[in-house]
């Protein structure tokens, strides 16, 4: 007697979709990890490996995508009825489908806290806290003190290019005049203050102010490269913050791949995008005032 199967499921995990709707200059974003797993018949796949049953995992990950942008994702509890109803109802062999959906919340950049009044439309940071840095160094003489914040999440759904590039027989990057522009902001700044002697800064109006300018550079960047906003992020913290002598800068490009939906005959108007995890480009840089050492270490 063969072992006999028991509970089974299969489908794709973490599918991670991102939906944009352009309500002219302002977009409105949906950030969702869907995963799939549907049950049924589907004994002769695991004993004999017939596929006769099987709707592949990669169809369910192009659903996924079809359905956000043929439906469009209003809710994510809507969204995930919309996608069990399918495959149960439109595939005979599928008796039950679960659909667990994460949703990754964004606020509008201008709109609350530390940035109001500061909206373009078009540019968000991940809701949930950044995590806060300092660094204080005495060697009995002088201080060094490094502020900074890491897991910054930002986006801006239009307002960037990238094109112009170099091209070798390796590269197939297409140039893009509009793409979605993403990082997690990491970010240290090093502080003239060193001696006991000075007045110290207000630490915590100086560290929600550097924040503000970080996020407004973002946001009102129309951007080149990641490797310009970086720049205009570190130049603007060092031109508004005259406590702050050197910030180093190192942001992930988070990858957006616009989803085609040929195959499935429909449109991508710059509206489903593939939030890819890693790879990523890693652009990093120190910015400093002019005539300051370069002294927050590289690593
Ligand atoms: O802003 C970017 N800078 C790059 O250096 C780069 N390289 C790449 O493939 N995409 C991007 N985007």
């Amino acid at each position: 007697m063969p072992a006999i199967l028991g509970q089974n499921q299969y489908g794709k995990a973490e599918t991670r979709v991102v939906r944009i709707t352009r309500d002219g200059a302002v977009h409105h974003i949906k950030d969702l990890n869907v995963s799939v797993a549907l049950s049924g018949d589907m004994e002769e796949v695991h004993y004999s490996g017939s596929n006769a049953n099987v709707l592949p995992t990669d169809t369910t990950k192009n659903t996924v995508f079809a359905f956000a942008k043929e439906h469009g994702i209003e809710s994510a509890e809507r969204f995930g009825i919309h996608l069990a109803r399918h495959f149960v109802t439109s595939q005979e062999p599928i008796r039950r489908a679960r659909i667990r959906i994460e949703e990754y919340a964004w606020e509008r950049i201008g709109t609350s806290g530390a940035t109001e009044g500061t909206g373009t439309g078009h540019s968000f940071v991940r809701r949930g806290q950044e995590t806060r840095l300092a660094q204080t160094t005495y060697d009995g003489e002088r201080w060094e003190v490094i502020s900074g914040l890491k897991d910054l999440t930002v986006l801006n759904s239009t307002d960037s290019e990238f094109w112009g590039y170099v091209k070798d027989k390796y590269t197939t990057l297409p140039e893009t005049h509009d793409r979605v522009l993403a990082t997690d902001v990491a970010a240290r700044w090093r502080f003239g203050w060193t001696d006991d002697e000075q007045e110290t800064p207000d630490w915590e109006e100086s560290y929600e102010q550097t924040r503000r300018h970080l996020l407004q550079a973002f946001a009102e960047t129309y951007s080149l490269s990641l490797q310009q906003t970086l720049h205009r992020m570190g130049a603007r913290v060092i031109d508004h913050r005259g406590e702050i002598d050197e910030i180093r800068l190192s942001l992930p490009n988070k990858h957006h791949f616009l989803v085609d939906l040929e195959p499935f005959g429909l449109k991508n108007d710059n509206e489903v995008y593939f939030a890819a995890d890693r790879p990523y480009g890693l652009i990093e840089a120190t910015v400093l005032r002019d005539g300051c050492e370069a002294r927050i270490p590289v690593h």
